[in-house]
């Protein structure tokens, strides 16, 4: 672990409060309903959220009881308890009940009310044009589509895969898998194939879902090539579904003769079926979302029907407010754990909207334009593309009517304390601004607002009820005021079931509970504040967080060093004040290679193609070496903080490394630099 930063604590001021809720909203508001009927539940009164939320983490057990019968979960079987063990990893959620996801989130709504609204980029000079799915045309295609899948043999526990972006087949086929008990997985189509197949591999798949092309700024992108060498690639895969969508009309892409067989999408959805539910175990793995870290592969994170539907149905009621006849519109790719969270609007009952394209084609008015277009309740988007929608000069009010927009969620990076301001007088004077924050880790949020909570400027309003958060120093002591790691003490059941082929739990407890065994250590730095408000720093580990995009350092090792110029690289992210981030990479070249000009387009070129181009580096820079801790890991933290600010005897223990010169280099760099500028974080 590294150390706490040692800056100065930031000062307990509020600042003021930018919104609040009128008194009729907050009385309309499902929270308040909530705390109604909590308090006749349990006999005693919950005047606010927080006493609310302190009773849920003291009485988790109570707290996850009541929440099986507010959002109203159902099972044949009744479960025995609410959880089995108390420790952290391997709690059993509901033992005994059975649950599906696909069910859930098919269930409520009649077959005429909306469940998805397709967009797409306009063309140039085009409009965007909503295409709706009815709640009856998606379970009539999620029902043929799961038929079709038990033809070919898919089985509880199988594995179907897809290369789809944001587009309504990926919904149905998420579904459909659910449906049938197998296990979803996802990946984003701007993923080129080496990163694909790295993670797609570890699954053996049987099936693979996969898409012609893509359109990114006013571009369509063809991924035919890709979808070939998928199927070529990942020998477990017998049947690939073809999905025509950028290219309509043109033949099938040319797939091996003695390779998987080939069905189009059309034909796997043609024929009418009863919609059946595999009745699985509330533990029965859903899908597996990837994460990637500094070393190793990328990291499979197994997460449950019923602890998704759990956590992510407290979320969307309480906290988004979403329900019957509410429109839900998040921008996200496939590739975010945002696509996964989505679909819990529609489990709310809500429609949600699938925007398929760039945020900032033509511009980033396009976004705002399609929240007004559709009439969305609850926007949800990057704060990065509020801070780009700022920069452009764009204002939002003036491109559309959004008075349909009652919240706006930001997450993925802090929204810098200009953002609020601007959202009230660009966007509208009364929206909920909630700045939200989560992980990919747990598909959902720890942290967030909700309609009895007040606006203020930079502050995120508090934990989530069930989210034990604290902020710990170096010592494992919680600290109010200052900034501490982000720890959640007590189980929450979206918690991944485990790791993809970790069977003894050693990655899972390595990435998530050391130092602190039975304590989940996030790796974000976080202040909490006595009002229980919240401020994220930055990552305290070395993730990279670009601007919302998580990326894994391993991604960049295992390219870079693949080629023979290369001896070894070093990739950091640093926050920077006002919400800039600096994504340098540190190249030492190869004996007999130099990092000139032509390597330098080598090395964008292998990372834009091999990986995404968001992994292409602000800067590329040679290094006499890469310094590495005694026991041979990149010191990755240490350098982070040197171009942060922070004095050399802070940021790394000298008698640690095994070449101190090289630390020192390092340091000077960053002294020349001044990158970073924050010694807090
Ligand atoms: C953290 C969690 O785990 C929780 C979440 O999921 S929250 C996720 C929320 N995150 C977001 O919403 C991300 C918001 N940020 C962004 O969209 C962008 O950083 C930004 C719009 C703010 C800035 O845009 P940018 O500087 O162009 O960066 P970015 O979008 O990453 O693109 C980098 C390059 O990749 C290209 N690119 C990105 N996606 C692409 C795609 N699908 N296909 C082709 N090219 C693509 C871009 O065009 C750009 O290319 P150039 O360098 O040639 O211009």
């Amino acid at each position: 672990m590294s150390q706490v930063p040692s800056g100065p604590a930031a000062a307990d001021d509020l600042g003021p409060v930018l919104w609040q809720a009128s008194p009729e909203r907050a009385a309309a508001c499902t929270m308040t309903r909530f705390l109604t009927w909590l308090s006749e539940r349990e006999g005693r009164d919950f005047p606010d959220h927080d006493s609310m939320w302190a009773w849920s983490v003291e009485e988790t057990d109570r707290f996850w009881a009541a929440m099986w019968d507010f959002v109203d979960m159902r099972s044949p079987t009744p479960w025995t308890a609410v959880r089995e063990g108390d420790t952290m990893p391997g709690v059993r959620w509901f033992p005994g009940a059975s649950v599906n996801f696909a069910e859930r989130c098919l269930r409520p709504g009649a077959d005429d009310d909306p469940a998805l609204i397709c967009l797409k980029e306009p063309a140039a000079g085009g409009q965007l044009e909503p295409r709706t799915i009815t709640r009856g045309q998606l379970r009539r295609d999620v029902a043929a589509l799961a038929a079709w899948l038990r033809s070919v043999g898919v089985r509880p526990g199988d594995r179907v895969a897809a290369y789809l972006p944001n587009i309504e087949h990926a919904v149905i086929g998420c579904m459909a898998a659910a449906s049938v008990g197998a296990v979803w997985a996802l990946l984003s189509p701007d993923f080129g194939s080496e990163g694909t197949i790295a993670r797609l591999s570890q699954l053996e798949p049987t099936v693979l879902l996969a898409v012609d092309g893509y359109h990114w700024q006013g571009r369509t992108i063809d991924r035919r090539d890709v979808a070939v060498e998928l199927a070529a690639s990942l020998p477990t895969v017998r049947q690939v579904v073809q999905v025509s969508y950028a290219f309509p009309g043109e033949p099938l892409p040319g797939y091996a003769a003695d390779g998987p067989a080939v069905t189009a999408w059309v034909d796997a959805i043609a024929t009418d079926a009863p919609l059946e539910f595999e009745q699985t175990d509330f533990s029965h793995p859903l899908w597996v979302l990837f994460t990637s870290g500094t070393t190793g592969m990328p990291k499979g994170l197994v997460h449950g029907h019923g602890g998704i539907l759990m956590e992510g149905l407290k979320w969307a009621h309480l906290y988004a407010d979403l329900g019957l006849g509410d429109t839900y519109f998040t921008y996200t790719t496939t590739g975010w754990m945002l696509w996964n969270s989505q679909l819990l609007g529609l489990a709310a009952g809500s429609s949600i909207v699938l925007y398929e394209g760039s945020p900032g084609y033509p511009d980033f008015g396009v976004l705002w334009e399609a929240a007004g277009l559709v009439r969305a309740k609850v926007f949800f988007l990057g704060a990065a593309l509020v801070t780009a929608t700022q920069n452009a000069g764009i204002v939002p009010k003036e491109r559309a009517d959004l008075s349909c927009v009652q919240t706006i969620q930001v997450s993925g990076s802090a929204l810098p304390t200009a953002g609020y301001p601007w959202v009230y007088e660009n966007v509208s004077a009364d929206v909920r601004l909630d700045s939200t924050s989560g992980g990919t880790d747990i598909c959902g949020a720890f942290v967030g607002g909700n309609d009895l909570l007040p606006v203020r400027a930079g502050r995120i309003s508090g934990p989530l009820a069930g989210a034990a958060i604290a902020a710990w120093d170096d010592d494992g002591k919680p600290v109010t005021g200052e900034v501490g790691e982000l720890v959640i003490t007590r189980p929450m059941p979206s918690m991944p079931l485990h790791l993809w082929n970790d069977t003894d739990n050693a990655r899972y407890l390595d990435s998530y509970f050391d130092p602190w065994p039975g304590v989940w250590r996030h790796g974000d730095w976080i202040t909490l504040y006595s009002d229980h408000s919240v401020v994220i720093h930055g990552r305290s580990d070395a993730t990279l967080n670009r601007d919302g995009v998580r990326l894994g350092s391993s991604d960049f090792y295992g390219v870079l060093e693949a080629m023979p110029q290369i001896q070894e690289t070093l990739v950091l992210g640093v926050e920077q004040p006002g919400g800039g981030y600096y994504l340098p990479l540190f190249v030492v070249p190869a004996p007999g290679h130099e990092l000139d000009d032509e390597l330098i387009a080598a090395i964008r070129t292998e990372l834009r193609t091999k990986r995404t181009p968001r992994h292409v580096p602000d800067e590329i820079i040679a290094a006499p070496a890469i310094p590495h801790t005694l026991t041979g890991k990149r010191l990755e933290v240490p350098i982070k903080r040197l171009l942060q600010g922070v004095p050399l005897e802070k940021a790394a223990n000298l008698a640690a490394v095994d070449d101190p010169d090289v630390v020192r280099w390092f340091a000077e760099f960053a002294r020349t630099r001044s990158v970073g500028g924050s010694a807090s974080t």
